[in-house]
């Protein structure tokens, strides 16, 4: 059962046309009434494979118009594929975008009852539901409003309410937790961690990787129509992020990853070194410090880890989780200065990654990585010291 696929693509395509012009779209619907191809297709999706098995939470990154949505309503059976197959094993419930499947006159009630029947719940069921429906939506007396006046969250918060009580075998969400706030993002994270541990399975697209490598196990990185890589969601995510993380460097030579308007790490050093990489004894003291820019000016939290050269984390840690509060330098900068006084790890070679982190603490936006090598003789085996001693007996 728990080795039992749910979803399986073969060899998917998806192409559109790309005439925009009035004259390109009637040659389009003139070739499409012929029974013929389009002429110049644009490749959404090339040649996919996928196979996700129950119990399974896959996370599709990659960059804006890379195809993920597209793979998502083709999964969800929105998109018809050009070419390949699609086998889908359960209920599903898509939450793709925003208010799809919700009429716009209809108030939330309605849509309630509308889209909680169309996902195969009866009337009777649907009532029974519908208090906590109504309680994890939480949208007080909107509920009775037609949701054209709604706000995008709202929506959210209704479509992801409807998705709770109907308990798919496969949940699908386009950015959900992108559009909702804070704390309805904190809720849908729970439940989702809740819906996992009792064996559901998950498919999650989204921009932030702190939500992918919290929420799913496995990753897909789309890049232009194809993926590119498939794996452990946190080896994906990390080489995801290289990738961009090379192509900012291309554009604006010796800038990290930063763009105005959102957080970044703008500056990351290891006792006081800036770029190169930080040589230092075992149970040497390090200092990790850097600057963080906050587009809103509230003090972001910054989350520092230890990686191995393999890509395994060792430890990590992030200053809310010790109260701690970033200095205000002014101009939306950060500053944050982090000691280890004795620093345990064996001999070897380290990466240390600072993250820019919305107020929060929910949204991780960035990282910026500093090469460490740990230099040392030692027989022990591993990554750390553990502190010990032998008994006497
Ligand atoms: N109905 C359509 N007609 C024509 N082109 C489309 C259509 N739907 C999607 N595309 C194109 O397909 C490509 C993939 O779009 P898609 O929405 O899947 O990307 P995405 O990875 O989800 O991007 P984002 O992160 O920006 O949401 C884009 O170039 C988009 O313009």
């Amino acid at each position: 059962m728990a080795d039992e696929v749910l979803i399986r693509l073969r060899g998917v395509c998806k192409q559109y046309p790309m005439e925009t012009g009035g004259s390109g779209r009637l040659r389009t619907i003139a070739r499409l009434l012929a029974g013929r191809a389009y002429a110049n297709p644009f490749h959404a999706l090339r040649d996919v494979d996928l196979e996700v098995r129950r119990g399974e939470s896959l996370g599709l990154v990659g960059a804006n118009g890379a195809g993920k949505s597209t793979l998502l309503k083709t999964i969800a059976g929105v998109v018809r594929p050009s070419s390949g197959s699609v086998y889908i094993n359960g209920r599903v419930s898509a939450l793709l975008e925003l208010g799809a499947g919700f009429h716009p006159e209809y108030t939330g009630r309605q849509n309630v009852f509308l889209a909680a029947s169309l996902m195969g719940l009866g009337d009777d069921e649907i009532r029974a539901r519908l208090d906590d429906m109504l309680a994890f939506a939480d949208i007080g007396e909107h509920i009775d409003q037609p949701i054209k006046h709604y706000s995008s969250g709202m929506v959210v918060r209704l479509g992801f309410a409807v998705a709770t009580c109907v308990r798919p075998d496969i949940l699908i969400t386009d950015e959900v937790l992108a559009v909702g706030d804070e704390s309805f993002q904190r809720k849908c994270s729970a439940w989702m961690e809740d819906y996992l541990g009792e064996g559901g399975t998950l498919l999650l697209c989204s921009h932030s990787m702190f939500h992918i490598d919290k929420l799913c196990s496995k990753a897909a990185w789309v890049h232009e129509g194809a993926i590119r890589a498939y794996g452990e969601a946190q080896a994906v995510t990390r080489d995801y992020l290289c990738w961009h993380e090379a192509r900012l460097a291309q554009a604006r030579p010796g800038v990290g990853m930063q763009a105005a308007g959102l957080h970044a790490v703008r500056s990351l050093r290891l006792n006081g070194v800036d770029d190169s990489e930080l040589a230092l004894p075992m149970h040497g003291r390090l200092v990790v410090s850097g600057t963080v820019f906050a587009p809103d000016g509230r003090p972001p939290v910054v989350a520092v880890g230890f990686v191995r050269a393999d890509g395994s984390s060792i430890y990590g840690l992030s200053s809310d989780m010790d109260g701690h509060v970033l200095r205000a330098l002014g101009g939306n900068l950060f500053a944050f200065s982090l000691e280890i006084p004795d620093l345990p790890l064996l001999p070897g070679r380290y990466t240390v990654r600072g993250h820019a982190m919305d107020a929060e603490g929910l949204r991780l936006f960035d990282e910026v990585s500093r090469s460490l090598v740990v230099t040392g003789q030692t027989r022990e085996m591993g990554l750390c010291r553990l502190p010990h001693r032998w008994l006497e007996e």
